[in-house]
């Protein structure tokens, strides 16, 4: 019996379906490393949410300090636009896109989000370096749904 057009675009037989499975792991993977590094500042700075945190470290204090939630903003803003771009690179991945336009949009939304965090979490690099990347990003989910939405007419 044929294939459906769903079975010949949901299987890593195909190049888009298998990279946007690669990338998205590349991506799931940097949005965790968020909460280690939150982590990691919280240690350094000695500063935790909540009373039973501190129990094991006397010195440390109950405190929002600015280093920390420069790290949070960043995860922050990877839970706003990265969970957005997955579902959006899926519609996009059931309009049956050149192999060639696809895996470089993946690369380019997931070198934009990896950038996003180093110049605002890592090292802290001056605007617009930020914007930049965000607006890499966003461009790319923006794009995959008026491709998704134009399929419907
Ligand atoms: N929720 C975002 C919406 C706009 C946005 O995502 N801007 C990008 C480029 S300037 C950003 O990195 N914002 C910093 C942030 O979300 O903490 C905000 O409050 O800024």
């Amino acid at each position: 019996m044929a294939k459906t057009a769903i079975e010949t675009l949901i299987t890593l037989d195909n190049p888009v379906f298998k990279a946007y499975l690669f990338y998205n792991a590349i991506l799931v993977a940097k949005m965790l490393s968020m909460s280690f590094l939150t982590a990691r500042q919280r240690v350094a700075k000695g500063v935790f949410p909540n009373p039973e945190d501190i129990v094991l470290s006397p010195k440390s204090k109950i405190k929002v300090d600015e280093d920390v939630e420069r790290v949070r903003r960043a995860h922050q803003n990877d839970l706003e636009n990265i969970t957005v771009y997955m579902v959006a690179a899926f519609g996009f991945v059931l309009t049956n896109p050149s192999p060639w336009l696809a895996i470089n949009l993946f690369r380019a939304f997931t070198f934009a989000r990896i950038a996003h965090t180093l110049v605002y979490a890592v090292v802290v690099v001056p605007q617009p370096a930020r914007a930049i990347a965000f607006f890499v990003g966003t461009s790319v989910t923006i794009y995959m749904v008026a491709v998704s939405l134009k399929a419907f007419y």
